[in-house]
């Protein structure tokens, strides 16, 4: 989910009325290098395309001046590139659920953050079409210094979503987070569960076309899990598209039909996902 500029108002109504004007396209996003593709009525038509993608990272050596001058004196490098995603390409249609799967550093949060507009790649294009909504990292898209209630609209504002849709759901979204207690708490307060209670249920409270969901339901306790998978299944049920990174082999292979497996920053594997579990256990 995008974060937020600092400079949003104090209050829910101005922090809708400043956002809603930058989600109007119905993105999560105005960042222009993540292209929307036209909107089409074949229900064929992909939602994702991921086009011959690389991500860079730098990583530093150093961490004080000492260690720096130390480096520039020996000449080693004071930092390296990193390649996370090396020519990455793959499709996703209307409708389909798709595990990302691989090791740690594999690859898999870099993807999402690309496809939801965090990143963007060096090289490469990714584009969508429709509304989307990224459960990427806890408290992500939440302001600290505003309560759940404010963030609620926020949250909403920033998926495109109208004030007054959002007024007509708002019970409907703090019932399904069961957090009703701390919703005038600044949400700084809250734990990571609790974060992920109120950002799952705007998201599944809002019309979005594609949803992409990191380990951060594991943050949830069990009974809070178990509804949050009852409610995936029911959008995939909808034809919603399903992006589903975790390390919970079993139950990703259960939620998802296909399965992208990623090792050191490329696709080796895109087919069931039962399959591309074996291959990644193999
Ligand atoms: N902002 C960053 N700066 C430097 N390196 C980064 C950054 N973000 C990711 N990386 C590196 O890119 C690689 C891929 O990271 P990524 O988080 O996408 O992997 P992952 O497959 O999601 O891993 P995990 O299963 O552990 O969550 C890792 O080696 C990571 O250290």
């Amino acid at each position: 989910m995008q974060r937020f500029p600092p400079t949003c108002g104090s209050t829910a109504d101005s922090l809708f009325s400043s956002l809603s004007c930058s989600s109007s396209s119905g993105s999560s996003s105005s960042v222009d290098w993540r292209v929307a593709l036209p909107r089409t009525s074949e229900q064929s038509a992909p939602r994702i395309v991921v086009d011959d993608v690389r991500k860079q990272f730098r990583l530093r050596h150093t961490h004080s001046i000492k260690e720096t001058a130390l480096a520039a004196v020996r000449r080693r490098p004071l930092s390296t590139e990193f390649r996370a995603l090396d020519g990455v390409s793959f499709e996703i249609g209307e409708g389909e659920s798709v595990a990302l799967l691989g090791f740690n550093g594999s690859g898999k949060s870099t993807m999402l953050k690309l496809i939801s507009g965090v990143l963007s790649p060096d090289t490469g294009r990714v584009l969508t079409r429709g509304r989307i909504a990224g459960l990427i990292e806890v408290g992500a898209g939440f302001h600290p210094d505003l309560s759940g209630r404010e963030n609620i609209f926020l949250n909403a504002a920033i998926l495109g979503m109208g004030k007054k849709e959002t007024e007509a759901r708002f019970d409907e979204i703090v019932a399904f987070s069961e957090i009703e207690k701390f919703i005038d708490t600044e949400v700084k307060h809250y734990s990571s569960g609790m974060f992920l209670r109120l950002a799952f249920s705007v998201a599944i409270h809002t019309e979005v076309d594609i949803l992409l969901i990191d380990e951060i339901l594991s943050v949830g306790d069990e009974p809070f899990q178990k509804k949050c998978l009852a409610r995936i299944r029911e959008l995939h049920a909808k034809g919603k598209t399903l992006v589903v990174v975790s390390h919970d082999l079993d139950m990703v292979s259960r939620l998802c039909e296909r399965g992208i497996l990623l090792r050191d920053g490329k696709v080796r594997f895109d087919g069931p996902s039962k399959e591309a579990v074996e291959v990644m256990r193999a």
